[in-house]
């Protein structure tokens, strides 16, 4: 669609915001009303009619996905848009990190334009080493991030130290945080405007110093609702009294409130810049029943109009069990597509990730297509997560961190302590003594080839290329570090070529040399850990969308089936009234997905940890007038469904016996070194202290319950679990 057709299908609402040029511009929008609608037409809007370049827009927003969608639709009307000119259109990290390498002074703060990002992750990792070389003592290492984000610390111990320590490592590897990417983004804006001031004012001395920094005229930011104070800061330190600032937002699609975005944004923005309010009622999303049922669950007030005509009733099913409902859906989704309807129109939503398992392993027998939206990271693969520390200590030989854990990696590494690495990579690359040498040496535990190549990798990667990813698989002898017998090592060596087949191919692209273009792309890694992996869910391809609540936020599909919607799942139990409320918006943005049809399920046996048999208060907040003839319990005897289930529960069972027999791999018993309380009953041992676990790919959560073979985990992010002792992988955390 060109910009003269898109902006034929706006309403009067929508071409209000379009058109609109005060100063700073407020878009109160409801939900599927057109927002990224009128944000894209709004940026063809400036470029085609206002004459303003695009590489004087800063277009912010919260996801990379919703970048790459605006840059995408740019591109499909003037394909020789060079990306220099879309600088500033991305999500606010990576827009801040292409203003610290290409335009901002970053050697004024003590860093090198080589610098690296390190994620939350590597951060703690770096301070639990520093905790170890200086022997420092601290309290509640458990909440180690917390506490090194708290300005003043009330428990005598050396967390100042360790602060003072961790900055100073830092910079001293070269690396910022996400939030110093945006902090020192700030600082370095502010510094350049005093000295333009300056220059202005001194102007007989010389005309204006030239800063670096591009005249910005737009600050255009999406989903503004979900900034936090830090985000807040840099677009008031980007916006000077000549650069107009747009922002749309939707306050009952709040459900980020834990990383700082709140209502008052809305309220703090509108005064602070004397903002225009406009608002975007019209959704054209939604069948007016789904709507009607979306207004019982909106807490800001306002009005919901719908732009379509009605639809088919809401649905609400009892379930027996999850089992019976993958049964029922299984059934249901063949019905649909029989008619006419294709899979990628039916999307299933639950709250939590481990509530998948189910659907995938009853789909998968009944050969219905699906995708299930993992929140996936190159943290979440540990060859990866081993592989990318390698490579950091390759391109950038100050980031003795990232050098230390890839050699201390018990599955990938040299298996040495980390007091050994450190020694290692200390005499390595001081003395740069021979392997023999370091053999020899009393210091450390032998010699390392990896470590060698990694010191010594931008050295011979200077004058050389790299053709293909089987170069680097030899350089760094991977065949020895990913183990041939094992069983996770085809797996391992698919990620391992296909992460050198986009970093060799971005390197190229960029028409960098091996070194920046290599580290470039890993700090794209670090900051889009998603995208990279194209592991995200992709419309186009014909399946049916498996997904939280969460990751349902910004989609939209013909049918939506809610799950479990039982008190303990949706909501979630909840401790204060903030988390409840979020959980309501949660609920809301997931109805307002569905535009034709919506099914909302509980359970009566949800066989979940904390999950409440029974429908959650939030289906009695629903008018029976919106809801078809409510089914009664479903008989759950049927006999294919008891063999249903026995087939999957055996499975898990023969998967537990994969895991007794080492076929896959897991870690220490984390019951060897604890000093918790427990109470036996039967065989059962019920945790009264919550010990807290990490695990490598579900995070961190507390242990619920255990006997000798199993161990039962609710993991903050994902739910519970249940883990084999003896091969969970799990790590204790003080
Ligand atoms: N003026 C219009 N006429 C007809 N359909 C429209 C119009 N504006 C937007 N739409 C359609 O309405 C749906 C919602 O639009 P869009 O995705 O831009 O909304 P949104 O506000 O970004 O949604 P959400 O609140 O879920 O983030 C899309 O299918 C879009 O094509």
């Amino acid at each position: 669609m060109n910009y003269t057709q898109q902006l034929q299908r706006l309403n009067e609402y929508q071409k209000a915001a379009v058109f609109d040029e005060s100063s700073a511009c407020l878009v109160n929008a409801n939900v599927g009303s057109g927002k990224t609608t009128v944000l894209i037409t709004k940026v063809m809007y400036l470029h085609y009619e206002k004459q303003i370049p695009y590489e004087q827009m800063v277009v912010l927003t919260f996801t990379n996905k919703a970048a790459d969608e605006i840059k995408e639709r740019l591109y499909a009307l003037e394909p020789e848009i060079k990306e220099e000119q879309l600088w500033g259109f991305g999500t606010f990290h990576s827009v801040c990190l292409t203003m610290l390498k290409k335009m901002l002074p970053v050697e004024n703060l003590g860093y090198t334009k080589e610098f690296m990002v390190m994620d939350p992750d590597e951060e703690l990792e770096m301070a639990e080493q520093l905790i170890l070389t200086y022997q420092l003592k601290i309290k509640y290492k458990n909440r180690l991030k917390k506490r090194l984000e708290q300005k003043n610390s009330k428990y005598q111990d050396d967390i100042e130290k360790l602060k003072a320590l961790l900055k100073e490592e830092k910079r001293r590897q070269d690396k910022m945080t996400f939030d110093e990417l945006l902090d020192n983004t700030c600082k370095l804006v502010k510094m350049s405007a005093e000295i333009e001031e300056v220059s202005k004012k001194n102007a007989n001395l010389q005309d204006n110093e030239n800063t670096g920094m591009q005249d910005i005229s737009w600050i255009i930011v999406d989903e503004v609702q979900d900034s936090d104070e830090k985000q807040l800061e840099l677009i008031d330190c980007l916006k000077k009294t000549q650069t107009c600032f747009f922002a749309v937002g939707d306050p009952n699609q709040v459900i980020y409130s834990w990383r700082g975005s709140a209502f008052h944004i809305f309220y703090q923005l509108k005064t602070k810049y004397q903002a225009t309010e406009l608002t975007l009622p019209v959704n054209y999303r939604s069948s007016s029943e789904i709507l009607a049922v979306a207004r019982c669950f909106m807490q800001q007030g306002g009005t919901l109009q719908g732009g379509r005509e009605s639809g088919d009733k809401i649905q609400i099913r009892n379930m027996y069990d999850p089992f019976q409902e993958a049964d029922y859906l299984a059934g249901r989704i063949r019905e649909l597509h029989a008619s006419g309807l294709p899979y990628r129109e039916i999307a299933i939503f639950y709250r939590l990730q481990n509530q998948s398992e189910i659907f995938e392993h009853v789909f998968e027998k009944e050969g219905i297509p699906f995708e299930v939206s993992l929140k996936k990271t190159v943290k979440d693969i540990p060859v990866l997560d081993w592989l990318i520390k390698v490579l950091r200590f390759s391109v950038n030989p100050k980031d003795k961190s990232s050098g230390i854990a890839a050699l201390a990696d018990k599955k990938y590494g040299d298996g040495m302590s980390v007091k050994e690495a450190e020694k290692t990579i200390n005499i390595l690359s001081e003395t740069r003594k021979t392997q023999t040498e370091i053999l020899k040496s009393e210091n450390a535990k032998s010699g390392s080839d990896i470590c060698e190549k990694m010191l010594e990798f931008s050295k011979v990667y200077a004058s050389k290329q790299v053709a293909l990813p089987e170069d680097l698989w030899s350089y760094f002898s991977l065949e020895n570090h990913l183990h041939p017998t094992t069983a996770s090592y085809v797996e391992d060596r698919t990620y391992v070529m296909d992460f050198f087949t986009r970093m060799i191919t971005y390197q190229k692209e960029q028409q960098k040399n091996v070194v920046e273009g290599f580290s470039e792309f890993l700090n794209m890694a670090s900051l889009y850990g998603m995208n990279i992996l194209k592991k995200e869910i992709h419309n186009e391809n014909d399946t049916v969308k498996l997904m939280t609540l969460h990751a349902s936020k910004g989609l939209e599909f013909s049918h939506v089936f809610i799950t479990g919607v039982n008190y303990g799942l949706i909501p979630l139990q909840t401790k204060s009234f903030e988390e409840e409320e979020e959980e309501q918006r949660l609920f809301f943005v997931g109805i307002t997905r569905a535009k034709e049809h919506l099914e909302l399920s509980y359970y009566t046996s949800p066989g979940q940890y904390r999950a409440a048999p029974g429908p959650s208060r939030y289906l009695r907040m629903i008018p029976g007038n919106l809801v078809e003839g409510q089914e009664k319990d479903r008989e759950s005897s049927a006999t294919h469904l008891q063999d249903l289930k026995r087939q999957i529960l055996a499975e898990r069972g023969e998967h537990r016996e994969l895991q007794e027999a080492g076929k896959i791999s897991g870690g220490k018993n984390p019951s060897e070194n604890t000093g918790t309380k427990n109470i036996s009953v039967g065989n059962e041992t019920v945790t009264t202290e919550k010990r807290r676990v990490r695990h490598p790919k579900y995070g961190t959560g507390s242990v619920v319950r255990e006997d000798d073979m199993m161990l039962t985990v609710d993991f903050d992010d994902y739910g519970e679990k249940e883990l084999m002792k003896m091969f969970s992988g799990l790590e204790e955390l003080p």
